[in-house]
Order: structure tokens, then C-alpha cells, then sequence
């Protein structure tokens, strides 16, 4: 992004909270001695946009407190050990301010999209799920902007909820996929997306209903098992084949909420973390990774930061490669 958008949308990059050990051994080094502050024309890698908002999980009538997420998320990732060749960038955050959810979610796009126009993978730290729909229309400015052709988007998104609520009634963390899709729809372009990690006590019939008319690929908890991985996989590899562009967005209460208490909505069976690493693995292996970001951490709920520490090792993982 320019400096000019970016000091006017995310403020000042604050690089202090970049802290943790120093080794004295050769080739020990940490995130916070290896990350940078975005500057223009830096050379490719991983970007982290913070989207520090509460206001789309307060509509929703969540526990409130994920405004603190982007925070705890690089206080936890600065301690890590450092593996990558290639450059990380912290490009700030956005803020939003209030209940002026619509403002943010568009500066959010404009961030992205900036970022992807610079040849960096954005990795937007959130923030209540409504990241998600602030997320997607970066991807689809940078696209549209590319492409002559509609591109093919699949969204991957690993989750208890569809977050497929009508968006007629309130736009919320619990509405950005049914967003996206009218979107989508708006503009001639298909509607990909995977949800990974339903929990059917979660979901009424309603949004089980909606999911099954607009085509989605549903894997529910209790079938994301050691013992069906293969399939799992098989069935991701698919739709990945079907897709040119991926945006790979992880709301942490898929996670039992013994892996991840701090969220708003804690989930009573989730998905292991040791399950959903290879899944993240073949998204980010694909060659078609775009985008990706993290959903629902909330710092005051989180019980000995293990919530930001999954959120972390995600962000370590999805940035390995390079
Ligand atoms: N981000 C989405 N959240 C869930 C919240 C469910 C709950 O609070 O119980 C949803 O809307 O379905
Ligand atoms: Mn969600
Ligand atoms: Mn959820």
C-alpha cells in the first residue's frame, strides 16, 4: 500500500510491541528481530494487516473484546522462532472506530488490495469474522483490476459457523460469507466456498439450508477425523482444482474450546489443531494462496494466551514456505 493510504487508513506503524528473547547463539534469531515495517516497493513476502474491530461481534449479540486481537496475536508471534527466507512486513492496522463497521471493512479492502498489488501475501489479523468481508473485497479490487475475466475465488474457511446469516436483517461477524456472495452475484462471478468444521448444534436449518442452495462444500466437526483425512483432503484437493485464487480464512472456534477459549464463541467439540494443520498445509502448498486471515481471537477471554498462541503458530505455519 502507499505510504499515503497507509498512514491515512492504518496510522502509524507502531514496531514497539515487536519484543521478545534474544539468543546469543549464531542463527537463533525470533520474529521480532526479523519482522519490518511495510514500505513501499518492499521486496515480495508476507504483509500482517491488523483489523482491530469488536463492532461486527457486538451486532451479533457475541462477548465483546476481539478489537484486541491483532495485538495479541504479534505479542505472541514475536517470541517464535524464525524459519523463513523470505521478508515479513507488519503494514499497521485498521481500526474501527465505534460501530462504523462499513468504513473499516472498506479501508481494510483498500489495504489489501494495495498489499497484493505490491506482490506481498497479506495475512489480516482479526478482529470478529466480519474481517472476512473487508478481506474478500481487497482480493476482488486486486483481481478485478487483473483479470479480464471473472475470476474464480474459492474461499476456504475453517469454522463451527457458516456465517451465512442474512445480511437484510444486520451485517455482522456472523453474515460476511452471505456478503461476499451477493457480491459475487452482483458482479457475474461464481460463489466458491468451503466451510471446514461445522458444528451442526451451531447452525439452525435455516443456514444448513442457505449452504446447501449456493453449493457449498460442508465438512462437519465430528467428520474432520483422523480417520477421514484422507477424504478430507481428497475432497479440498478438488475444489482447490476448481479454483484460480484462494482466500483461506480460519475463525479460531473451530478449535475445541480447550485449544482456543478465547473467542466469543467458545466450540464444545472443534477441530484439533493437529487436524487442521494439514489441511492449512495443502491450501498454502497449492501455488494458489492469495489471502489469508485470522478470525474471533479475544484477548479477555483467553485463558494463559492460548488462543493467540494457535493464532501465532497459524500465522507461522501459513508463512513458512519462503
Ligand atoms: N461469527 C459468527 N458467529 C456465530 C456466533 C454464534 C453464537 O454466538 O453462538 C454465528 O453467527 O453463528
Ligand atoms: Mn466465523
Ligand atoms: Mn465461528
Amino acid at each position: 500500500m502507499s505510504a499515503d493510504r497507509e498512514t491515512h487508513h492504518t496510522g502509524d506503524i507502531d514496531m514497539s510491541i515487536w519484543q521478545g528473547r534474544v539468543d546469543p547463539e549464531p542463527d537463533s534469531l525470533r520474529w521480532h528481530q526479523c519482522v519490518r515495517p511495510w514500505q513501499t516497493n518492499a521486496t515480495h513476502g508476507a504483509a500482517l494487516l491488523g483489523f482491530a474491530s469488536d463492532a461486527g461481534v457486538k451486532r451479533n449479540h457475541g462477548r465483546s473484546g476481539a478489537s484486541g486481537g491483532p495485538w495479541a496475536i504479534r505479542r505472541a508471534l514475536a517470541n517464535l522462532a524464525w524459519h523463513r527466507q523470505g521478508p515479513v512486513y507488519d503494514a499497521g492496522t485498521v481500526t474501527c472506530e465505534g460501530d462504523a463497521l462499513e468504513q473499516a471493512q472498506q479501508c481494510l479492502a483498500e489495504g489489501v488490495a494495495s498489499l497484493l498489488d505490491a506482490g506481498q501475501l497479506p495475512v489480516v489479523l482479526g478482529g470478529g469474522h466480519e474481517v472476512a468481508y473487508g478481506s474478500w473485497q481487497g482480493l476482488a479490487k486486486h483481481l478485478e483490476a487483473q483479470c479480464r475475466q471473472a475470476p474464480k475465488i474459492g474461499i476456504i474457511n475453517l469454522d463451527a459457523h457458516f456465517d451465512l446469516r442474512d445480511p437484510a436483517h444486520v451485517r455482522s461477524s456472523g453474515t460476511p460469507f452471505a456478503q461476499i456472495f451477493d457480491q459475487c452475484e452482483a458482479r457475474g462471478w461464481s460463489f466458491r466456498y468451503a466451510c471446514l468444521g461445522v458444528s451442526r448444534a451451531s447452525n439452525t436449518r435455516a443456514l444448513f439450508q442457505r449452504a446447501k442452495t449456493l453449493g457449498v462444500l460442508v465438512r462437519e466437526d465430528r467428520e474432520v477425523t483422523t480417520a477421514r483425512l484422507d477424504a478430507i483432503v481428497r475432497d479440498i484437493k478438488r475444489f482447490i482444482a476448481r479454483c484460480e485464487h484462494l482466500y483461506l480464512t480460519i475463525d479460531l472456534d473451530a478449535l475445541p474450546a480447550a485449544e482456543a477459549p478465547g473467542v466469543s464463541a467458545p466450540a464444545a467439540r472443534g477441530v484439533s489443531l493437529a487436524l487442521l494443520e494439514p489441511l492449512i498445509e495443502i491450501i498454502r502448498d497449492s501455488g494458489k494462496l492469495r489471502l489469508a486471515d485470522i478470525a474471533e481471537l479475544n484477548p479477555d477471554y483467553d485463558i494463559d494466551d492460548r488462543t493467540a498462541k494457535i493464532a501465532a503458530r497459524l500465522v507461522h505455519q501459513l508463512t513458512l514456505t519462503d
